[in-house]
């Protein structure tokens, strides 16, 4: 079985973040192992986001990296600039291919980002990544194109996106794309793909990108051919919304046993 490492913040209600990936990993026939940058507890009414040290997480990135073999790694949120650096420091030298979700922005939260951890995620990070997964807030963020609402803006930005050095890119649309449709853009280095759903009218989104970004890690590391996994990640987080976790009003969480389920009875 392949070894699979997300280095990841928790998120207590347990829709994205590390708990979105280790289910995704294990619901995709991989092991997964995790380094925890920060926690994240979202209430009501609040959205507190508490950052673990930078030496914690380089002693957890090199207890795993020097003690098993990983055969593919996913970053999500480090939380700030010096988990970053952290971060990159260790992973620098480790050649295992690396997918990127930039989290920047919350569905839960209205947060504000951090200049020097764009600016450090654009120059230090996003080189070392093979796939980098931004939603569209964090595709505006990250190309500076200020408005995405065409499919030539979601071009443009992804294009903008791989002169970073990345070379491969998908750019979620996802809910704040307008219209009935859920795309996900993928740009290679040689060609170009749209994956599309019908969009789900429904609140359980939260972790939706961790979930989508994660499945594509696992299913690399078993292989697959990046389009086939963008492919099958899209269905596995379609699946995993439509049978999602309602929390409240506002909140719902996205479960990620249903592409499983859906498969062992059809
Ligand atoms: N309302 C929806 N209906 C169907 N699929 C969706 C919907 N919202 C998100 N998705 C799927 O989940 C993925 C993650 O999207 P998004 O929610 O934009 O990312 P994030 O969770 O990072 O903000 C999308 O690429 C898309 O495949
Ligand atoms: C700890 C933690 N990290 C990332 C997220 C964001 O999850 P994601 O699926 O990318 O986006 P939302 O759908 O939740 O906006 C999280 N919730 N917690």
């Amino acid at each position: 079985m392949q070894n699979v490492l997300t280095v990841a913040g928790s998120d207590s209600l347990a829709g994205g973040g590390i708990q979105a990936d280790l289910k995704t990993f294990e619901e995709l026939d991989v092991f997964g192992l995790s380094v925890l940058t920060s926690i994240v507890n979202v209430t009501q009414t609040q959205f507190n986001q508490h950052n673990l040290s930078a030496d914690l997480v380089t002693e957890q990135l090199k207890s795993v990296l020097t003690t098993i073999s990983i055969d593919f790694i996913k970053t999500g949120l480090l939380g700030n600039s010096a988990n970053l650096y952290a971060t990159v420091e260790q992973l620098s030298d480790y050649r295992t291919k690396l997918v990127i979700d930039p989290v920047l922005s919350f569905k839960e939260a209205n947060t504000t980002t951090n200049r020097d951890y764009v600016t450090s995620l654009k120059e230090r990070l996003l080189p070392l990544g093979f796939l980098t997964t931004p939603n569209l807030a964090e595709a505006c963020i990250l190309s500076g194109v200020t408005s995405i609402s065409s499919t030539t803006d979601v071009q443009q930005a992804a294009q903008k996106i791989q002169a970073l050095g990345c070379p491969n890119v998908v750019i979620k649309c996802g809910s704040r794309f307008p219209g009935d449709t859920a795309y996900n853009y993928l740009l290679t280095e040689s060609d170009a793909y749209w994956f599309d759903t019908p969009k789900l009218a429904v609140t359980t989104t939260d972790g939706a990108g961790c979930t989508f970004s994660a499945a594509i890690t696992a299913l690399l590391a078993r292989d697959y051919s990046l389009v086939d996994a963008v492919q099958l990640a899209t269905r596995f987080v379609y699946l995993g919304i439509q049978a999602g976790v309602p929390i409240s009003s506002q909140l719902g969480s996205v479960w990620q046993g249903a592409y499983r389920q859906k498969e062992a009875h059809s």
